[in-house]
């Protein structure tokens, strides 16, 4: 099953709670449009390199679409249909002033020098500049990109368009950027996180977590995470899996992360090193936070997870078939379109503060970015008691009638 079909298969589970005619499942999963673009750079050594890029707009029914960048080697239509999919459910769980859309470029970060990235984010921007904007669709970082990929794309952006930072989200803060963006969807996994054991009866200090990427929402969930005294006893990253059954000392990976030319772990030596997709299997885990790519955890290897509460911090990284599986065990899993929101919840007001030329506090940021995770968990929890379904199930309910009600103001027949 790829990507899309997976993301269908949630839809499709929440949608027969619901009395919705065909037709409007299919105009609502349906991508209002699709862009494909040939990525043509001049690497350093003066060879031509060609790349493909995509931008997926899937609704926006309930405001201008947002979503992500990925520069990551599987980008494909398939994948970025299935995440601009996530993104239209998960403003709206949010009740984001949002549609949803996704984009990315079939690439390697890795492999490039900084100076190559933003050749190959301006040729991108030179693509797609016509379809993006602070009203119709507005990028932001996701996995392989950061905030100097969105400076860049913000530079591009305006040499066509002129002067408007709120095209892009995830800027540099001395670039219109908000503060705690950058932070801001792991600190919403650890709020979130720290609320369901809660509600599920288990102490921070005795609730041992592993992280599997530890990347920009991993690591800042770790760092929310320790902070609150939950122990990370794992993290992994490209580079293998670092496991210290006692408590990994989280500040100290935090400072050799920063200090390695590609952000690794590699060479830390404080703790076990175990191959990279140890993490999943461990034993002593009872909270399992998958915070890298969609697609890992599956049919084949959800019999040997032994923790009891999944949190999707990645987007799809659970497959329908070990969904299925794990909720049979009893096994509590925290969906994507909740648990990883808190990312373009902050998105969110940094296009509100560039729209009014005003800044916020890291404060402020904080405590609203708090309440809305909140209130978002509050109403997915009731929806999921009140219906006797799954926290995804109900997190999807909410999402998909929120874009319907929005569809049908704006003159879709039921
Ligand atoms: N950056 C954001 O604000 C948001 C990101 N997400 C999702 O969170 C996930 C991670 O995104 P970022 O942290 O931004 O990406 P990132 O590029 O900053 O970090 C990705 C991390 O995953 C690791 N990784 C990659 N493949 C791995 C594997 N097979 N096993 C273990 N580690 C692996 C990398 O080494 C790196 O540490 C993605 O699924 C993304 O869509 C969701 C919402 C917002
Ligand atoms: O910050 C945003 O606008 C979107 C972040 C994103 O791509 C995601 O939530 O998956």
């Amino acid at each position: 099953m790829r990507a899309f079909e997976a993301t269908q298969h949630f839809f499709d589970v929440a949608a027969e709670h619901l009395n919705i005619s065909a037709e409007m499942r299919e105009a609502l999963l349906t991508p209002k449009r699709e862009v494909q673009v040939r990525v043509t750079i001049e690497r350093d050594n003066g060879r031509l390199a060609n790349y493909v890029g995509f931008r997926v707009q899937h609704d926006n029914h309930r405001g201008p679409m947002k979503g992500g960048l990925r520069y990551h080697p599987d980008v494909d239509l398939d994948e970025t249909r299935a995440l601009a999919s996530l993104m239209t459910w998960k403003t709206a769980v949010v009740d984001l002033p949002y549609g949803g859309a996704k984009g990315g470029i079939g690439v390697d970060p890795s492999e490039l020098s900084p100076r190559e990235i933003e050749r190959l984010t301006r040729v991108f921007v030179d693509q797609i500049h016509d379809i993006v904007g602070p009203d119709t669709d507005i990028p932001a970082p996701d996995m392989g990109t950061d905030h100097r990929v969105m400076a860049w794309f913000r530079n591009q952006w305006e040499k066509y368009h002129g002067f408007n930072p709120a095209v892009i989200t995830g800027k540099p803060v001395e670039e219109y950027g908000a503060k705690g963006r950058e932070e801001a969807t792991g600190r919403g996994v650890g709020t979130l996180t720290g609320k369901l054991c809660k509600r599920l009866g288990y102490k921070p200090e005795k609730t041992n977590i592993a992280i599997q990427g530890f990347g920009n929402v991993g690591s800042h969930a770790a760092k929310f995470l320790s902070e609150s005294q939950f122990p990370i006893v794992a993290v992994s990253d490209i580079s293998g899996t670092y496991y210290d059954p006692k408590g990994l000392n989280v500040p100290s990976l935090l400072h050799h992360k920063l200090g390695h030319p590609r952000g690794l772990m590699e060479g830390y030596h404080q703790c076990q090193c175990l191959p990279v997709n140890a993490l999943l299997e461990l034993n002593d885990v009872q909270v399992l936070i998958p915070a890298a790519l969609g697609g890992v955890i599956t049919e084949k290897n959800v019999g040997n997870i032994k923790a009891s509460v999944i949190i999707e911090a990645a987007n799809g990284p659970v497959h329908p078939a070990a969904d299925k599986a794990l909720s049979d065990r009893g096994v509590t899993v925290l969906p994507d379109i909740l648990a990883n929101a808190g990312g373009v919840t902050v998105s969110y007001f940094e296009w509100v503060q560039n729209r009014q030329h005003y800044r916020w506090t890291l404060d402020r940021v904080r405590q609203e970015l708090d309440h809305t995770m909140n209130q978002a968990f509050e109403n997915v929890w009731q929806t999921a008691q009140e219906r006797n379904v799954s926290l995804r199930t109900a997190a999807y309910i909410i999402g998909i009638t929120r874009v319907r009600r929005s569809a049908e103001l704006a003159g879709f027949a039921s």
